[in-house]
């Protein structure tokens, strides 16, 4: 596998836009991009994950989307990773030769969460067949417990991992246990691996113990703040990233406590970059215009330090 630059900052999960109707809206991408690069400075994307509603939507509709991102985002975004998990191994691996074949800067797997692993072999074995698929494409292991309730260790995860998965690039760490994270970090003394921290709420906390940067639903419309406490923390200014953390925790915290998921996301990033995201597909439900009026209140009364 050809050396790549590593993943560095921050990557938004991506929101799949969807018309009224309920299908996939692609031709809203191109635009998406656009805003991401030149409003927010994000130019990292991981694509049909949790906030993407990756597991809601169909081999097809996976595929489309992977394909207009990776084509919309050239010379535009440094990385467009495809998350390829799903129940089966089949379609996981079908996701994984369609994400090399389109040339994806990365591939994911999230742990299968009805038969689920019960240990660190049974989790690496089907890692393992997915990540053949794709034997040039850089690998990441998506790890979500409050979602899939797979709560194997990512540092018991790593002993080895390059023998059984030569591409294995990291880490997408979506998880409260900083002591985990901590250790994979210790492990990883000659940097090869990759952690991406996962929970925005607590993203400077996962700074201060070595994340290499952050996937998270926020970096969509709060990603110019977030970058701002990136680099106050880098340069280092710890009390003028910590006001960042604490401002951008108001505001989660605040919709946290009025119900806030990925219908939420959809309808917070329709109001701030004025992207129109549509409706969430079933399970989930629409945002509510009382929770869409209380957050977009909120939002627009937090001073950031920038004076923005
Ligand atoms: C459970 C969940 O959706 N977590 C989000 C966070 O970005 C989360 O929305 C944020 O921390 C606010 O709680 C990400 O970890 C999910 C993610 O990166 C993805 O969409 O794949």
């Amino acid at each position: 596998m050809t050396p790549r630059k590593k993943v560095k900052g921050l990557v938004a999960a991506t929101i799949t836009p969807m018309t009224p109707d309920g299908k996939i809206n692609l031709p809203v991408i191109g635009h998406y991009v656009d805003y991401l690069v030149n409003e927010q400075n994000v130019k990292n994307v991981f694509v049909n994950g949790t906030t993407g509603e990756g597991l809601s939507l169909s081999i097809q509709e996976r595929k489309q989307l992977a394909e207009e991102w990776v084509s919309q985002g050239k010379d535009k975004l440094d990385h467009v990773i495809i998350h390829v998990g799903a129940l089966n191994l089949p379609e996981c691996q079908e996701l994984a030769r369609h994400a090399a074949a389109i040339g994806a800067g990365g591939i994911a797997v999230i742990a299968p969460f009805f038969f689920k692993p019960t240990n660190k072999d049974e989790l690496v074995a089907f890692l393992q067949k997915v990540a053949l698929e794709a034997p040039e494409v850089p690998f990441y292991y998506y790890h979500i417990p409050p979602l899939t309730g797979v709560k194997i260790r990512v540092e018991e995860l790593l002993d080895g991992i390059k023998a059984q998965i030569p591409t294995f690039q990291g880490v997408k760490f979506s998880d409260t246990d900083l002591l985990d994270l901590a250790q994979c970090i210790n492990k990883n003394e000659t940097g090869e691996f990759e952690f991406l921290y996962g929970v925005d709420e607590q993203l400077l906390g996962a700074l201060a113990i070595g994340a290499n940067g952050a996937v998270g639903s926020t970096y969509n419309y709060l990603g110019r703040q977030t970058n701002l406490m990136l680099q106050a923390f880098a340069k280092p200014d710890f009390a003028l990233a910590q006001q960042y953390q604490f401002l951008i925790g108001e505001f989660l915290n605040f919709v946290i406590k009025l119900g806030f998921g990925v219908a939420q996301t959809k309808a917070v990033m329709t109001f701030v970059s004025g992207i129109p995201m549509g409706p969430p597909r079933l399970p989930l439900v629409d945002a509510s215009s009382e929770f869409i009026a209380k957050a977009k209140a909120k939002l627009d009364s937090i001073v950031w330090p920038d004076g923005n």
